[in-house]
């Protein structure tokens, strides 16, 4: 394996409450995509240098577990207030995938577990507490870093973070922005950015909310219409569809049955960005990832990555990129 470049994550952790897929409540986990991310990353053979805000009840042994595995965590800032950003998810079992959780699924929990399940995402401005600043970006990584990743964030910060970032040397690849702050006018707010971004990793679930009642394919081409470099679009199970320039792959899921589907998209996002800082191209740059989503999945403490040797995802990602193949359907009528 070629030396990689460097790479950097600027994203949020979380506290997770979950309802696994067998209807299991999953409660006070560690989370947040900056860590699932990284660890994706860190999994697919390259360890990311992370930017994000911790409150001061997140527990310390995360970032000391990541910084001895390598990851640099120095630009880790830490809060002197409750942690913002807790999250509830519940995962249906025919994978679709709800947040927050609706009152309705948590009525026959005790009331300590159904506590747990507080979302404060609800309230904007707490996600963007926990959310980093371009001021949080070390300078000298402007000129360090050869692949910058986004997860999600909110979009006034991720349109911060996107103007700081376009005049840095690195390529740029970004989750989609909150589809929350999408809904009223979702191509005019998505147009700020989309041009400046180099690969943009969005949902089919962002598609949902961002066009419903249009295609795959329609999207696709309006959002390339304004400007929009590579597009790899997560479609879960369905796989991964990029679309670069003229040309169309679809990358298989693993499959699996999974055990928390929390964080898949996330540690998708991380193993790419380590392929293409390991000099992939971009088809076998989104199979590493989705190798390293499929680990995710058989996960509930995304701590237990550490434990999943890289030549285990390497493994799985060559099936992966051999299964792949060019898919022209986008053209006549997405993949769904
Ligand atoms: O990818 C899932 C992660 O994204 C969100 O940030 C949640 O907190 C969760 O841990």
């Amino acid at each position: 394996m070629s030396t990689p470049t460097p790479v950097a994550i600027c994203g949020s952790f979380s506290f997770d409450s979950v309802i696994a897929p067998d209807g299991r409540p999953l409660t006070g986990k560690v989370g947040g995509n900056a860590l699932w991310s990284s660890l994706g990353a860190l999994i697919s053979g390259v360890a990311p240098r992370i930017v994000t805000v911790v409150g001061d009840d997140y527990p310390g042994e995360v970032v000391e577990r990541l910084q001895s595995a390598g990851i640099d965590t120095s630009a880790v800032a830490r809060i002197d207030r409750a942690h913002p950003v807790r999250l509830t998810f519940a995962h249906l079992p025919d994978g679709g995938r709800l947040q927050p959780v609706p009152a309705h699924m948590l009525a026959g929990m005790d009331a300590a577990t159904r506590a747990q399940f507080i979302d404060t995402t609800t309230d904007p401005e707490t996600l963007a507490l926990g959310a980093p600043t371009p001021a949080l970006v070390p300078d000298a990584w402007l000129d360090e870093i050869a692949h910058w990743h986004l997860p999600l964030l909110p979009l006034v910060r991720h349109r911060a973070m996107v103007a700081h970032l376009s005049g840095a040397r690195g390529t740029l690849q970004t989750d989609c922005p909150a589809r929350s702050d999408l809904l009223d006018a979702p191509y005019e707010r998505l147009e700020h950015t989309v041009g400046d971004i180099d690969y943009f990793l969005p949902s089919t679930s962002d598609f949902d909310v961002i066009d419903p009642d249009a295609t795959i394919d329609a999207v696709i081409v309006r959002l390339r219409d304004s400007g929009a470099g590579t597009i790899v679009l997560k479609a879960g199970a369905d796989g991964v569809l990029i679309v670069d320039g003229a040309e169309r792959w679809l990358v298989p899921a693993h499959p699996d049955e999974p055990i928390d589907p929390t964080g898949a998209g996330d540690a998708f996002c991380g193993g790419f960005l380590a392929g293409r800082a390991r000099g992939l191209d971009i088809v076998a740059a989104a199979a590493l990832g989705a190798a390293a989503a499929s680990f995710a999945v058989s996960v509930t403490d995304p701590l237990d990555l550490l434990d999943v040797a890289p030549s285990e995802v390497e493994a799985r990602a060559h099936e992966l990129r051999a299964a792949a193949h060019p898919h022209v359907d986008v053209l006549q009528g997405g993949i769904q």
